[in-house]
């Protein structure tokens, strides 16, 4: 597990952004894994820019995002589809078709788990997948306790990960209490994984995944086992290393 030590969010979106870009434009079909979040906006903005400036086409890139709520519309403010296409997609001239993030919304939602694997298999694996850090350790919505042997499938979200994500809904009461998401063995086999941690509410979390027993407890924690993995820190997220 390498460190990548930076000074704040800025330069960290701004490291985040030249990794996507050189992957990108070294691979003939990227395929890229994704985060939803406060973290990555800025990673998304970074992308935007250089879009813009014609740095980077996103033309021939596939992408899978981690999770989704079960329950909410597309349309839906709170969907993490309405994220990605409010914050990135609809920025940066990348096919609608080749955008792919787990149905919330599915009829049967073990069907579609299932599914959303074969989709990722049949692109050929994720490339460089992007995780944020959730305050309990958790990555995509895999929550303490979720066997590391998981694929993707349905999560009772924890309460803590409902009150931390509150902020973004009228009130509590509206937070979803399920999604869907890549398990951990999913997330484990992409061929590299860029960890983003940014403040100090992140310390902890960022010591025990550094530093902490590998542990089904804090799932993050699995990230040492893999051999590609970049954790990109700011300093205030760093404090306690
Ligand atoms: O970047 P944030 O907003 O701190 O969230 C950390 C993690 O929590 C989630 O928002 C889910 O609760 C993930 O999507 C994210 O990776």
């Amino acid at each position: 597990m390498e460190l990548m030590k930076v000074r704040n969010y800025g330069e960290l979106s701004e490291r985040v952004g030249e990794m996507v870009i050189e992957k990108v434009n070294a691979l003939e079909k990227p395929v890229l894994g994704l985060a939803t979040g406060s973290t990555p906006e800025g990673l998304y903005e970074y992308l935007i820019n250089q879009y813009k400036a014609e740095k980077v086409s996103f033309e021939h890139v596939v992408t899978f995002n981690l999770d989704e709520y079960v329950g909410l519309e597309k349309e839906d403010i709170n969907s993490y589809n309405y994220y990605m296409n409010e914050k990135l997609f609809k920025h940066i001239g990348i096919p609608a078709h080749q955008t792919y993030l787990p149905n919330g919304n599915a009829l049967d939602l073990n069907e579609e788990a299932i599914n959303y694997e074969k989709r990722i298999k049949q692109a050929g694996n994720i490339d460089l997948q992007i995780l944020g850090l959730g305050l309990n350790g958790h990555i995509g919505f895999n929550e303490p306790g979720t066997p590391f042997t998981s694929r993707t499938h349905i999560v009772q979200l924890d309460e803590s990960t409902r009150q931390a994500n509150a902020r973004f809904f009228i009130s509590l009461d509206e937070v979803p209490t399920q999604a869907i998401t890549m398990g951990i063995e999913t997330i484990m086999e992409s061929e590299q994984i860029v960890l983003l941690v940014s403040g100090e509410g992140k310390a902890g979390a960022l010591k025990r995944v550094v530093n902490g027993e590998v542990s089904e407890e804090f799932p993050a924690s699995i990230l040492q086992k893999h051999n590609n993995v970049i954790i990109i820190a700011d300093e205030a997220a760093c404090k306690l290393l």
